[in-house]
């Protein structure tokens, strides 16, 4: 029997599972990564804290168990920059989420540059991005000469982990997540000069590039790690969408909603993503991406920001329990700005539609709600650029275990839901990377038959009922949007 080690660096939490070849979780860990806020739009994360937490979960899910190959992947764009000497971060890791760097992007805007930047990367000028992340860090002290010097090493946190899990002999990225940084072209697969001048980036900072599949590296203990991905880019394997046209919505931190779109790079009308789903042997697939950066975190503000209740699976309850005025209510979660197809980061949230009975009950289930109604903006948007219909959507991570969000979505779009019976379809994924890497599969669809169905969410609600509701959203986004915003 093969173990298949999945090494999964979320936003809130650092995780290890062992699968077998037939999909069985054999051993699982998990700590949960501190989130730090120094300032307001800022997001950090200490890179320590995910290397020990790491180091940690990959110890304790190998007791006494030999591992065959290891997968890793990881949040996405989150930018680190180390000293290659002693190997550790020079500066707190930017993540994902922060917002710090709205100011460069607007400025770049204005320099006309995002047409070019777009054709190459298939991705919008916003902070979400690493690679003003990484032009701001070079910024401060004496980080950008030490860069050009060729003393700092620049990675997203995959990069940053196999640095660590090889004691400083590889630095290497893979095409997904160095698909996520706006220096890297998709169509000729290369880092791009022009983007790299662009953004004043040292070439010097930057790791290697590899196939998600195949012999990356070996840790300094001898396991060889042989699959790698962004989150998003694994969980679109875990949850084989192999096939162009099949899609899926991960809902974890934020929402992503990813399609492949196999051989062609489409480009949206609509403002959503062309990325990388995966590249093996050289090849790349591209995906279309919806990106929504806050999903269960507008849970996890209403449990541990304003208390509303203690752990997060008791919003199903709640939801349900809500009165009919909670139709009137609308969370807009736009904590950190608006994400896809808006892309306006300097938008905040609001609650809408309050009237006098309106109380925990009827803002949980707007918060569940606001995931979904986000979900159908994707749709919409994939649909107006063309996208052949949704026939179904598989979802995963931590929010799908959510029957009551589960079913609203499905009323909300339309078609049938989909929840595999592995809801951490992210780690799954990377297991079948460092699977295909280490020859324990011989290829994709010998993977496809291990994605097992737990339950289906058929839509039921009204035209007239969603039409409605859809109006109310529309409405409340239009009173968050910054007049700056198309
Ligand atoms: N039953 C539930 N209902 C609603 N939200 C949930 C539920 N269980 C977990 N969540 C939310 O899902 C998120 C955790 O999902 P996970 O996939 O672990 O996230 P990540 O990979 O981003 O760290 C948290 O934001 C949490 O609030
Ligand atoms: O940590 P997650 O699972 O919310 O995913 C974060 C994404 O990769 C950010 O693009």
């Amino acid at each position: 029997m093969a173990h298949l080690l999945a090494l999964d660096q979320g936003t809130t939490s650092t995780r290890a599972i062992v699968f077998d070849e037939r999909g069985a979780a054999l051993a699982r860990a998990s700590r949960p990564l501190v989130q730090s806020y120094p300032a307001p739009g800022w997001v950090e994360h200490d890179p320590e804290a995910i290397w020990t937490a790491a180091r940690e979960v990959v110890a304790d899910v190998s007791a006494n168990r030999r591992i065959d190959a290891i997968g890793i992947t990881n949040q996405r764009e989150t930018t680190v920059l180390w000293d290659r000497a002693t190997g550790r971060a020079v500066a707190p890791a930017i993540v994902w989420q922060d917002r710090r760097t709205a100011d460069r992007c607007i400025a770049l805007q204005a320099r006309g540059v995002e047409t070019l930047i777009r054709a190459r990367t298939g991705l919008l000028l916003d902070p979400y991005f690493s690679a003003t992340k990484l032009g701001w860090l070079l910024d401060q002290q004496n980080f950008r000469a030490r860069a050009e010097r060729g003393e700092l090493a620049f990675g997203t946190i995959d990069s940053f982990l196999l640095w660590r899990l090889t004691d400083g002999k590889v630095h290497a990225t893979d095409a997904t997540n160095a698909a996520r940084t706006l220096l890297f072209d998709i169509h000729r697969n290369q880092w791009d000069d022009e983007l790299l001048s662009l953004f004043q980036i040292p070439r010097a900072l930057l790791p290697t590039v590899v196939d998600c599949a195949g012999p990356i590296a070996k840790t300094s203990d001898g396991i060889p790690i042989t699959g790698c991905a962004g989150d998003q880019q694994a969980a679109t394997v875990g949850q084989a969408c192999w096939a162009p046209g099949t899609v899926k919505a991960t809902y974890g931190t934020g929402c992503f909603l990813v399609v492949n779109t196999g051989d062609t790079p489409l480009m949206s009308n609509n403002r959503l993503l062309t990325t990388s789903a995966y590249r093996l042997g050289g090849k790349t697939t591209y995906a279309l991406e919806g990106s929504i950066f806050v999903a269960g975190a507008a849970v996890q503000w209403l449990r541990d920001g304003l208390k509303l209740f203690q752990r997060a699976d008791e919003t199903e309850a709640l939801a349900r329990a809500a009165s009919p005025s909670a139709k009137s209510v609308f969370l807009v979660p736009a904590f950190t700005g608006l994400g896809a197809p808006y892309w306006d980061p300097q938008a905040r949230g609001a609650l809408l539609g309050l009237t006098r009975d309106t109380g925990i009950a009827e803002i949980v289930r707007a918060a569940l709600e606001a995931v979904c109604f986000q979900t159908r903006d994707l749709t919409d948007a994939l649909a107006a650029d063309g996208v052949p219909d949704l026939t179904v959507l598989r979802v995963d991570g931590g929010m799908a275990a959510n029957d009551w969000a589960m079913q609203f979505l499905a009323d909300l779009l339309g078609v049938p839901v989909e929840r595999p019976v592995e809801l951490e379809t992210t780690a799954w994924g990377a297991a079948v990377l460092a699977g295909l890497g280490a020859g324990v599969f011989r290829d994709t669809s010998e993977t496809e038959r291990l994605w097992k169905l737990d339950r289906r969410f058929e839509p039921s609600m009204s035209s007239d009922e969603r039409d409605a509701r859809l109006a109310g959203w529309k409405d409340a986004v239009a009173r968050v949007r910054s007049s700056i915003a198309g």
